[in-house]
């Protein structure tokens, strides 16, 4: 059987725990997943959704994106060091005021979000472009193409990924390579949970009081019901991103989440840039009751392209 090698970062907890099981349990068998993650004595929630495709279609590995040795002694252990889809997961988020954050926090983030990235594709690309074969999957962000306020160096570390592979899509045509990034909105994981727990944790001594107030009362208040109103499951996302590598002629571009989708087309709507900003101002600062209207709002835009798929279940909310 040509089965297709598919190796993903991140695979310890959310998208790319959901995604490893997604995949090797294919219907059809087609792919052979090497799931990673930088501590494999984080396994056990994986092994458990793995169920039988352990041993089978499924293999674990160790990869750390932050080390150019893991990433190469992972590649060496593949047979052939082939690897046809690279599903590039791993990532942390920050949230907060940029004067409560260190520099060394923010290139962290920078490190795994965007080199991590780097690493893997320096090692991965000059085997996909001899071959002429292979298809690099992005988990980006909705804050790849759009900033999110108080998440300032996490989008721009997404910015950068989606530069990165605009810029190299190009390339990669030329040698018959795909690239796809995958655009999710907010999605219920640990991320979530981390993100939310360190930013209120956060020592906001350094911030005055208008943006510490906004960041507590306005930013970190609302999060939780943000999560519940708008997030989606990694399994939805995994689902999503099955479907795209599974494609004939995938998109280099994908959003997951259809209720997000009217606030990223904001951007798309005005070349000055400004619709989006001011459009966000008035959903969080104008009054408390727009903001809960807003979340309901967007609900009532959900956005169903004819031409892009969704889901079974997305079709009847
Ligand atoms: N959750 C959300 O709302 C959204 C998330 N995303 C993106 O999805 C991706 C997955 O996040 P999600 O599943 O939500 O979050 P999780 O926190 O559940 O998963 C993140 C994964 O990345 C791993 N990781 C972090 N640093 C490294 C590293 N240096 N080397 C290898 N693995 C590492 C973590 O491993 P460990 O357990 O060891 O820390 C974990 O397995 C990220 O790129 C994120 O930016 C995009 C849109 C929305
Ligand atoms: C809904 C909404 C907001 C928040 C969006 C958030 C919090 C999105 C999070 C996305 C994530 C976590 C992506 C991860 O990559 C704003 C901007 C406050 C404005 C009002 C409407």
């Amino acid at each position: 059987m040509n089965q297709k090698v598919v190796l993903i970062t991140g695979c310890s907890s959310g998208i790319g725990l959901a995604l490893a099981a997604r995949i090797a349990k294919d219907e059809k068998k087609r792919f052979m997943v090497y799931a990673t993650m930088r501590n494999l004595g984080k396994a056990e929630p994986l092994v458990e959704a793995a169920d039988r495709t352990l041993g089978r279609t499924l293999e674990l590995k160790q990869l750390d994106v932050c080390s150019e040795e893991s990433i190469k002694a992972c590649v060496d252990s593949l047979p052939e060091r082939r690897v046809d889809i690279l599903i590039s997961n791993a990532g942390m988020g920050l949230i907060g005021p940029i004067e409560c954050q260190s520099i060394d926090e923010m290139k962290t983030v920078m490190d795994t979000n965007f080199f991590g990235l780097v690493r893997l594709l320096k090692e991965i690309l000059p085997d996909m472009k001899k071959r002429k074969k292979g298809h690099i999957v992005v988990i980006s962000s909705v804050m790849g193409i759009q900033g999110i306020l108080f998440n300032d160096v996490y989008a721009a570390s997404k910015f950068a990924v989606e530069g990165f592979c605009e810029s190299l899509a190009v390339q990669a045509l030329r040698f018959s390579l795909t690239i796809s990034l995958i655009e999710p909105g907010p999605v219920i994981t640990e991320f979530e949970r981390k993100v939310y727990e360190e930013g209120l944790k956060t020592d906001l001594s350094k911030a005055d009081k208008v943006t510490a107030d906004m960041f507590t009362n306005i930013y970190l208040k609302n999060y939780k019901q943000i999560f519940e109103t708008l997030g989606q499951t990694a399994e939805d996302v995994a689902e999503h991103t099955h479907r795209i590598i599974t494609m004939d002629d995938p998109p280099f571009r994908h959003q997951t989440n259809t209720l997000y989708t009217p606030m990223t087309t904001l951007k798309y709507a005005d070349p000055n840039g400004d619709l989006p900003i001011e459009t966000f101002y008035k959903m969080v600062f104008e009054h408390d009751k727009v903001f809960n209207a807003s979340l309901n709002f967007l609900k009532l835009l959900r956005w169903r392209s004819r031409k892009s798929f969704t889901l079974e279940k997305d079709k009847s909310t």
